[in-house]
């Protein structure tokens, strides 16, 4: 029995994938704060939802998935409540295994995984890192679970607030590109829809091409760059305007809000 302790966004996107990769609704459970939500959560996946005491003390595997700020009071709640020999994975950025162990009465494994919300189309990039009890069977279990809605990688823990800032929030730098994009042909006098299909259209072709080349994105780019042409009037103006060093800071700032987050 899985259980997801927390079922908002995230949550819900490794609900519905958990479901599509044929997990039946009786095999999970999962918890939420408001009755309408827990109300919505039965209509749509016809799956029980139960207090976060039942699902830490009947569940083999927790999924937490709170936010950071409300982790400490979510493990005030189920901490003494789980026995030994269960698995907790949890979602938040930022929490360490650490954090978690220390407010777990006995020495439960537990994995600390970073995914993102490509999760919905089976497409998530999740990071999984040990923590103190976890060992190679633990690790399995949560590949086995995170697998079927995207790629998984192992990580030191150390790498986590990184990987958070890198793949955790990625998504949502591509849809700012995205929305940039938009702007710029609405800036040219294009009808906002087709701007719309034309970045997204051009965007995904990119993301596929990168993914099932093999090339280096350098060597990508090169083959769009034509000498004199419009492609480097343009990269010129992103250069002009630092945005390689904007993402290199962005992302800077993603991984120290990471570091703070795990101290509430
Ligand atoms: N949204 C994203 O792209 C990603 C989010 N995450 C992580 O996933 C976690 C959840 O994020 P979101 O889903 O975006 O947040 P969210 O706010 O949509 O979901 C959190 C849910 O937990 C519920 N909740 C809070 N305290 C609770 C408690 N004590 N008992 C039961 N339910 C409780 C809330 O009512 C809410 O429905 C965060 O820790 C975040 O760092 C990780 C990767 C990507
Ligand atoms: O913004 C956040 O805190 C979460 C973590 C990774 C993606 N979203």
């Amino acid at each position: 029995m899985i259980a997801i302790l927390g079922t908002g966004k995230m949550g819900e996107a490794l609900l519905s994938g958990l479901l599509r990769a044929g997990v039946e609704p009786g095999e999970i459970m999962v918890t939420a704060r408001r009755e309408e939500r827990a109300q919505a959560l039965r209509d749509r996946y016809a799956v029980r939802v139960v207090s976060n005491i039942e699902a830490a003390q009947t569940a083999d595997t927790l999924i937490l998935a709170v936010k950071p700020q409300d982790m400490g009071t979510l493990l005030a709640e189920v901490g003494s409540q789980v026995p030994a020999g269960r698995l907790v994975i949890s979602v938040a950025a930022g929490i360490t295994t650490s954090f978690v162990e220390s407010r777990l009465s006995d020495e439960v494994p537990v994995v600390r995984v970073m995914s993102n919300t490509p999760v919905l189309v089976d497409e998530a990039m999740s990071v999984i890192s040990a923590g103190a009890h976890a060992s190679e069977i633990h690790l399995k279990q949560a590949e086995d679970l995170l697998k079927p809605v995207g790629k998984v990688l192992r990580i030191p823990e150390s790498q986590q607030d990184a990987a958070t800032a890198l793949s955790g929030s990625g998504p949502a730098y591509f849809f700012y590109l995205v929305e940039a994009m938009v702007d710029a042909g609405i800036l040219l006098g294009m009808p906002r829809a087709a701007a719309l299909d034309m970045v997204t259209q051009s965007i995904v072709g990119a993301a596929i091409m990168l993914r099932d080349s093999g090339e280096h994105p350098v060597i990508l780019r090169e083959a769009v760059t034509s000498p004199a042409g419009t492609t480097i009037s343009a990269i010129a103006e992103l250069e002009r305007h630092s945005v390689r060093a904007a993402f290199l800071a962005a992302i800077e700032a993603a991984r120290d809000r990471s570091r703070e987050l795990a101290s509430g």
